[in-house]
């Protein structure tokens, strides 16, 4: 089942509201559902893309969710976070640390390894990291906006000039 979830955060002495939808891991693990994948890239700000260490096929349906965003998103891309989770489980690890690191090169996005049974902080990290590159997206898109800005007030001067002269 999908879920839907609000959770409040203090960082940087800002309160941030987190509202987490959580897609069900075995919904993407039959199929990938396009239709599901186009509109979270359509609302979401970011992603967590969380597999198992000791489950091959939940790091197989990372990589193929991975793609599916990477395919739907458009010129803006969405900040995405890959964790490795149950690192408690190492004795029965099937995915190899390296392959999870490998996943991250083929597009640009942080890697974590975490056990969130064991460890509550070691989650707050990878939120406290999705967070930072979402205002770092976001502040990067307003600057590029403003030099737009600018470029178009300024093209607007030099046309008009153009006008005048003729
Ligand atoms: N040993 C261990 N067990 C974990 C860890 N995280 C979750 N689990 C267990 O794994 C099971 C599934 O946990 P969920 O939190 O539902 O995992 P999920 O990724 O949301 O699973 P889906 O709903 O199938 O996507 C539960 O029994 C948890 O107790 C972990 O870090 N270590």
């Amino acid at each position: 089942i999908e879920s839907i979830y609000s959770h409040n955060v203090v960082m940087d002495g800002r309160d941030i509201t987190l509202n987490i939808w959580d897609s069900p891991c075995c919904q993407v693990l039959r199929n990938v559902n396009i239709q599901s994948v186009i509109m979270q890239v359509r609302v979401a700000n970011g992603f967590v893309l969380v597999y198992r260490i000791c489950d091959r096929a939940s790091f197989n349906s990372v990589t193929k969710l991975m793609q599916s965003i990477k395919d739907f998103q458009g010129m803006v891309k969405v900040p995405i976070v890959i964790v490795d989770n149950k690192r408690d489980l190492n004795h029965m690890r099937t995915v190899l640390s390296e392959e999870g690191r490998m996943l991250t090169l083929t597009i640009d996005c942080q890697f974590y390894e975490v056990s969130d049974a064991e460890n509550y902080h070691s989650v707050l990290m990878v939120f406290h990291g999705l967070i930072d590159r979402i205002w770092e997206s976001k502040s990067a898109i307003k600057k590029q906006a403003g030099i737009k800005g600018i470029v178009k007030s300024m093209s607007a001067v030099f046309a008009r000039r153009r006008t005048d002269s003729l």
